[in-house]
């Protein structure tokens, strides 16, 4: 009796396992990688890495485009033999996703070993992220910021802060552990908001000292601790602009590599048209001011470097379409559109 019930089980099981779906099945994949050590070292033979030299991203230019290489483990040997190198080398990678048939990915910095000849020897470039982010293909771009976001977090967590002992990683990267003290380390993110501030009609952005000429930007700021989104956002607005948010709603996330590792969590703030006078703090910003829609548009249409005008000023442009602001940004003109149609 107990065999047809064993038999009866194993069938629901697998029919189960068959109906879901290829995104499910990966994610359970990727969550067996992270948790096991074997596994995960079996994974690494078969897997594909993607290159970094000291948390820059390697990429390869054809024609005007830039691609991110994904190697494989014989190419990875094959540097490391140039360099009378080991594969164990390859057991510092991390994983960071596989592809929907289930090839994970690592990312692998080679940062001790001279930056030129692996350039020469695979035909590109290292490139600092922040370039990278915004010349690779838009699918590329956040695998590589959390890519590198991950490799950092090893960089600064070779010691448990308790001990001061060295911690030790297990094989996907996904934590690492003090022995001597028994803690696990995980990979961590600071939660910040970012804002786009309307008073019903006009939007209010700003510029920090350390933008590039001519750009502003929403109002962001680090959630403090305890705060949840509402008290940061209704605190952001007020210590950098002066102003009270009435009402506020979502838009969306995303992660974001600098300094290190922040979950951008996008709202819209509306504030009232009648109590709409800005008071700047002088700390943090250099300009806050409202836009007209009409501003806006003309903005978005801006290249970075068509902003100069004769008389050496600036004309306003806004973040590319790979920061969560520039989205903010034209969720706002929707809105606005619509509301005029
Ligand atoms: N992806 C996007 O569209 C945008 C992203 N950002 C990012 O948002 C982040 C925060 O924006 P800010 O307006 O500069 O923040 P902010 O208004 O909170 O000011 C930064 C200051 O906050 C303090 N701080 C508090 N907690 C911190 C922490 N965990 N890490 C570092 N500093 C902390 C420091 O004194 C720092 O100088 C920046 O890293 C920036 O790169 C900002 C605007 C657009
Ligand atoms: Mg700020």
């Amino acid at each position: 009796m107990a065999a047809i019930y064993q038999a009866a089980y194993r069938r629901v099981s697998s029919l189960i396992c068959r109906l879901h779906s290829t995104y499910v099945r990966k994610m359970r994949y990727l969550n067996e990688l992270k948790e096991d050590d074997s596994l995960c070292r079996q994974a690494q033979t078969s897997g594909t890495f993607y290159l970094f030299h000291n948390l820059s991203p390697f990429l390869q230019k054809v024609g005007e485009k830039y691609f991110v290489p994904q190697l494989s483990a014989a190419e990875i040997k094959r540097i490391l033999e140039k360099f009378k190198e080991t594969e164990q080398w390859i057991e510092m990678s991390v994983l960071i996703g596989c592809s929907d048939e289930h090839v994970p990915r690592f990312a692998l910095d080679l940062g001790a070993l001279e930056k030129s000849v692996i350039e020469s020897e695979l035909k590109g470039s290292f490139t600092n992220l922040q370039k990278a982010l915004f010349v690779v293909d838009g699918k590329d771009s956040p695998l590589l910021a959390s890519a590198q976001s991950l490799l950092q977090w090893h960089n600064s967590h070779q010691y448990c802060n308790k001990t001061g002992q060295p911690t030790q990683r297990n094989v996907s990267g996904s934590k690492r552990v003090c022995h001597a003290s028994g803690i696990t380390y995980y990979p961590q993110m600071s939660p910040v908001i970012i804002t786009l501030v309307s008073d019903g009609s006009r939007c209010l952005l700003a510029r920090q000292p350390s933008f590039p000429q001519g750009m502003y930007s929403a109002l962001s700021g680090f959630c403090d601790m305890g705060e949840n989104v509402e008290e940061a956002v209704h605190r952001e607005v007020a210590e950098e602009v002066g102003l009270e948010v009435e009402s506020l709603w979502y838009s969306s996330s995303q992660h974001w590599p600098f300094p290190s590792s922040c979950l951008m969590i996008a709202c819209h703030a509306i504030v009232r048209a009648q109590q709409a006078e800005i008071s700047m703090n002088k700390l943090e910003l250099e300009e806050a001011r409202w836009f007209g829609l009409e501003e806006i548009v003309e903005g978005l249409k801006r290249e970075p470097r068509s902003s100069k005008q004769d008389d050496g000023s600036f004309l306003p442009w806004f973040p590319p379409k790979q920061a969560i602001a520039h989205q903010l940004i034209c969720e706002w003109v929707k809105q606005q559109t619509s509301q005029l149609a």
